[in-house]
């Protein structure tokens, strides 16, 4: 399997390559030069499957050639091992349509275990092999942060670098970063937002002057293709769970970085019936706007009671416009250079074709919290804030009345407390079991201007021999 780059210019690269960075020398996102297609006979014996089994059958054909089989199985099986659930992503049904897929029973309570546990043993495997260290860099607004160190934590040959917006991630998020301990772990709390922390993960790739010259720049963020990748397996867990493919499903994804909808893109492509991919939105709603009226633009950031959805440049946005302008990659540098200058609109073509598959919602965070407080009223259901906003969206969206809805639930509700009391929901959601401590431990970050030498000084200071 090769990987590409949005903007055609980069070298192709195989599977452990394109592990081994984030974005492309040319400034575009690594994809697949093909999907691998799954049968409607392929999609049936996925039933019999348990969740690693299904992941194993997923990720395989984009592995290959890298990592030999039996490896692979291994690596995927000892990651799904460490979440909480027998079920690793159970499906919860909270009325006669409308389904639920809990994606947090991972260690560090959010979707991003999915991936980030898998990628950090990836990492540690393909390291070892090469014999090599790695600087890993990511920018969170509270998630992939911790998802990536609780990932990482283990691997030898790396140091790892996490930008978090100073002050606007939650308390449970910000602890589940700063707590863990080893010296190849950096917490960087910028004064500035999340953009800010993305655009500098960016940037590093671009000017890699601060670190040694055997030293690669490894991104734990989406762009990297790997997070994609083991993200598309859930979805045909929930599909097949529901009756694909005799039946066709939607989905409804609450959406910051556009990377967990973009691998439910990739399910379709690769022969999962999915009727409808609804892109759930908080005010940050650029993807809704582009939606609605071709428009893609920057708008300022709103901090919103959905913290790591307040993004207002979705990376992986470039992936699918890459697939809408016929995989032309001259035509995306050109689009996303004129982006980095201001507005742009998309083509009638293209939105015609985002169209046949994608709608998409904005909620507020009024009515995020009337969606807390409903759901828990009607349903005793606790969903988190960004939860909430998912299934909001997919109760709003006119679907055939035989399609069951399927919204992901992305983060644990006892990550984002104040939300919960805000709904007016008056029990807590407690902490799991392995974080009962949590407020005890002691905590380690940097503050940090929201300035990029001065970002680059702290990493090249505090790098591992
Ligand atoms: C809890 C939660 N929900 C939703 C999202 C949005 O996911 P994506 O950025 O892949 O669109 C994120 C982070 O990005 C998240 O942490
Ligand atoms: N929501 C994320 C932001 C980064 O998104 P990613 O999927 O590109 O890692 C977070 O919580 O950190």
């Amino acid at each position: 399997m090769k990987y590409i780059s949005t903007r055609g210019k980069a070298p192709a690269l195989d599977f452990e390559q394109v592990l081994l960075t984030g974005l492309a020398s040319d400034g575009g996102l690594y994809v697949p030069e093909h999907l691998p297609r799954f049968s409607a006979q392929d999609i049936r014996d996925m039933a019999a499957l348990d969740y690693p089994a299904l992941a194993h059958k997923i990720i395989a054909p984009f592995v290959a050639g890298s990592i030999p089989d039996a490896d692979l199985k291994t690596l995927i099986d000892d990651t799904y091992a460490e979440f909480r659930h027998d079920a690793v992503a159970p499906l919860v049904q909270l009325d006669s349509n409308q389904w639920v897929l809990e994606l947090f029973h991972g260690p560090t309570l959010a979707f991003k275990d999915f991936a980030l546990q898998l990628l950090g043993r990836l990492l540690d495997y393909v390291l070892e092999r090469r014999h090599q260290k790695v600087v890993i860099m990511g920018a969170t607004s509270g998630d992939t942060g911790s998802a990536a160190i609780e990932g990482c934590k283990r691997c030898k040959n790396i140091d790892i670098f996490i930008l978090h917006p100073h002050q606007r991630v939650s308390e449970v998020q910000r602890r589940q970063m700063t707590t863990v301990v080893g010296d190849n772990i950096h917490n960087l709390a910028i004064e500035g937002n999340f953009d800010d922390c993305q655009a500098m993960v960016k940037a590093s790739f671009a000017d890699r002057s601060f670190l040694p010259e055997d030293r690669s720049l490894v991104a734990v963020n989406s762009i990297n293709w790997a997070r994609i990748m083991a993200q598309i397996v859930y979805y045909f867990y929930a599909a097949v769970a529901l009756g694909a493919p005799e039946r066709s499903v939607a989905f409804s994804v609450p959406t910051g970085n556009f990377g967990d909808i973009f691998a439910g893109y990739l399910a379709q492509g690769m022969g999962l019936p999915i009727e409808r991919l609804i892109i759930a939105t908080n005010t940050n709603d650029v993807l809704h706007r582009v939606m609605t009226t071709r428009s893609y633009d920057r708008q300022p950031l709103v901090h919103t009671l959905s913290p790591s959805m307040d993004i207002t440049v979705s990376s992986n946005f470039e992936r699918l416009l890459f697939d809408l302008y016929g995989r032309d990659g001259a035509a995306i540098a050109d689009l996303m250079q004129r982006f980095d200058k201001g507005e742009i609109k998309l083509s009638d073509s293209a939105m015609a074709r985002a169209a046949e598959l994608f709608s998409s919602y904005r909620v507020s965070d009024e009515e995020t919290c009337a969606q807390i407080a409903s759901t828990w009223e009607r349903c005793e259901y606790l969903l988190d804030p960004h939860s909430a906003i998912g299934v909001r969206a997919a109760m709003q969206t006119k679907l055939p009345a035989h399609v069951p809805v399927v919204t992901l639930a992305t983060a644990h509700p006892a990550k984002f407390p104040d939300a919960v009391a805000k709904a007016g929901v008056e029990d807590r959601p407690g902490l799991p079991l392995h974080l009962r401590d949590l407020y005890d431990r002691p905590e380690r970050s940097q503050v940090l201007p929201n300035d990029f030498a001065a970002v680059k000084d702290f990493m090249a200071a505090n790098l591992s021999a």
